[in-house]
């Protein structure tokens, strides 16, 4: 069983839409194959449906159509198993926990035994030693983030689901963090998928990246990242991945000529 749990899912959208019961219409049906192991980032203008997209992959909100599959299973059946760890830009920890009883939680839910080096480890590489014992009312927006991306990792999930998770992250740290955790997710195989606003983050963390066009959210280029890792701050003064940034940036402008004029202008 547990060689099994090591290997990582590839996650496979089969035409998933999303038409919210308003009739806000997220996503249009969308056929997509994550590969496993690999680093996908998911960028696009704000409100296109990124996170609707990953709340589907997470199994924590249906498709309107449609089907996903995360190495064979429903995304809800992976949920369970605690084989997929969500971390959001908005941290739900609970206040009454120190870090260290959040993390330690996780374990708890995903029925895995408390490992309390493992806890303290992670607490370590996200920045947080000496914090553990910190209820998250005593911490700051970026720290309870971190608290939360520690969370999410120590399930060691097969999938790793990350919206905006440095939104609230100083540069520094978010330098840091994006040095340390593919490092992490590599070494144990994760199939990782980031949100992202920044260009450059997307970059820097994924193997992939998938440009969304303004809401409903529809593939508009999916740009191979094959810059070699480990990756450090520097690489973002290279040629190459200036190149790379340049190509995102081009897609998301073509993604917003592409959509309909607002109502309004029509
Ligand atoms: N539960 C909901 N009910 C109704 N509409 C929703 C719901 N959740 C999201 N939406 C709408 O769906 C669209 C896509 O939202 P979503 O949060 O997926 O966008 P996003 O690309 O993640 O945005 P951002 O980058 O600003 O976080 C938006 O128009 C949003 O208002």
């Amino acid at each position: 069983m547990a060689a099994e749990r090591t290997d990582p899912p590839a996650v496979i959208c089969r035409a998933v839409a999303k038409t919210f019961a308003g009739g806000t219409e997220a996503v249009r049906p969308l056929d997509l194959r994550l590969e496993p192991g690999q680093t996908t980032a998911l960028v696009g203008p704000s409100g296109c449906g990124k996170s609707t997209l990953l709340r589907m992959i997470a199994g924590l909100e249906p498709p309107t159509s449609g089907s996903i599959e995360i190495g064979g299973a429903p995304p809800a059946e992976t949920l369970r198993r605690a084989d997929l760890s969500v971390a959001f830009q908005d941290p739900s920890l609970l206040p009454w926990r120190s870090v260290r009883g959040n993390i330690a939680l996780a374990l708890s839910l995903a029925r895995r035994p408390a490992d309390a080096r493992a806890i303290d480890e992670l607490i370590a590489l996200v920045g947080l030693e000496g914090f553990g014992d910190t209820r998250p009312a005593q911490l700051s927006g970026g720290m309870r983030q971190r608290a939360a991306i520690a969370r999410a990792l120590v399930t060691e999930p097969r999938l790793l689901l990350l919206d905006e998770p440095f939104g609230a992250v100083d540069e520094l740290t978010r330098q840091q963090l994006a040095q340390d955790l593919p490092r992490l997710w590599e070494a144990r195989g994760t199939t990782t998928v980031l949100v992202t606003h920044s260009v450059t983050e997307a970059v820097m963390l994924s193997d992939r990246i998938l440009v969304l066009s303004p809401r409903p959210a529809a593939i508009v280029a999916d740009i191979a990242i094959d810059l070699p890792r480990p990756r450090a701050p520097g690489d973002a003064r290279t040629d190459a991945f200036a190149a790379l940034t340049d190509a995102v940036h081009e897609a998301l402008s073509q993604g917003m000529a592409r959509a309909e004029p607002p109502l309004a202008a029509q």
